[in-house]
């Protein structure tokens, strides 16, 4: 299941051919990986390489802008930029929002100026259009996976993904180990795709409860997505998939990422599924609107923390 590599363990994590034609057998893996580590890589997604190179560039030409360039996009409404070390425990990090692009409330999206960047709008759009296709594909499977209807997370809804981009800066001299780039977190959503341009840093705590923690690298396959389960669909299964504990360690070296979130609609009731329950396994936990879940995620991460949380 592991590699050694410097002392630090690397995960071997099963691989998902999302263009498979065995669509049974696809299910049968994504439903094994969830139950076991909850993360796994996605290729064959319908993203090209050439999109996710340009996306990582543009985010980099966003993240060079100075500071009160960016600030004019500052966090809110779930939208916009926040600052290094904004988050609650002062990680080493600035990232940008993005919201459904689409829906009533895009008009809530920030965007850099198309004097300043031109493109980025469109490249971030095409992006998010593309993963949640992806994203959607994944989901119905899970849904097989779970003996649901294939339409079972979007019944209510459309789901209301966010694209989170992130900036971890290249740091010289010897880096306090306690300050993270991303501290120890599990997603808040469904599930979570994930690109980095390379650079290493990504780990998972496979038991959260062990102590002390054994901490494991995520290594990159160029192109692949790293697909993480989410809290909201750990409720939903009753812990039978696990949403891991993962962070992001300083190396020093630069980072960039994309995170995108795949959350249910915001009217969803995320509540435990019939199959995962009975008399001996009763739920673990009520049921809960998908939207005052978030919100009060965000809230106790303080993400934005520009006062302009509503
Ligand atoms: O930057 C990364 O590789 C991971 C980011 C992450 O875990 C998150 O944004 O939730
Ligand atoms: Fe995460």
């Amino acid at each position: 299941m592991a590699d050694r590599n410097n002392g630090v363990e690397s995960l071997k994590l099963p691989v998902i051919d999302l263009l498979s034609s065995h669509r049974l057998a696809t299910a049968t893996s994504i439903h094994q990986a969830c139950k076991d580590t909850g993360f796994f890589y996605l290729i064959n997604h319908g993203i090209e390489i050439e999109l996710i190179q340009k996306a990582l560039e543009e985010s980099k030409n966003f993240f060079s802008l100075p500071l009160e360039e960016k600030m004019k996009l500052a966090w809110k409404e779930h939208r916009g930029y926040t600052p290094l070390c904004s988050e609650r425990l002062g990680d080493v990090k600035e990232t940008i929002y993005i919201g459904p692009v689409e829906d009533d409330k895009s008009y809530l999206n920030q965007w850099p100026s198309r004097d300043i960047l031109p493109s980025w709008r469109f490249t971030m759009e095409l992006y998010y259009e593309k993963v949640r296709a992806a994203g959607r594909m994944l989901i119905s499977l899970i849904a097989l996976a779970l003996n649901l209807e294939e339409d079972f997370f979007e019944k209510d809804g459309p789901m209301d993904p966010f694209l989170r981009l992130l900036h971890y800066p290249g740091e010289q001299g010897v880096l306090d180990e306690k300050v993270l780039g991303s501290s120890a977190h599990s997603d808040y959503g469904m599930m979570t795709l994930l690109v980095t341009d390379g650079v290493p840093g990504l780990q998972v705590c496979r038991e959260k409860t062990k102590k002390p923690q054994v901490w494991e690298d995520v290594p990159h396959i160029s192109g692949a997505f790293v697909v993480n389960i989410g809290d909201m669909m750990e409720r939903w299964t009753n812990c039978l998939y696990r949403s891991t504990l993962h962070r992001v360690i300083r190396t020093g070296q630069e980072r960039y990422s994309m995170a995108f979130f795949l959350n249910p609609f915001p009217d969803s009731v995320v509540k435990c599924l019939k199959s995962c329950c009975s008399e001996a396994s009763p739920p673990r936990f009520p049921p809960i609107r998908s939207g005052d879940y978030l919100k009060e995620r965000y809230r106790a991460n303080n993400i934005g923390n520009t006062g302009n949380d509503q």
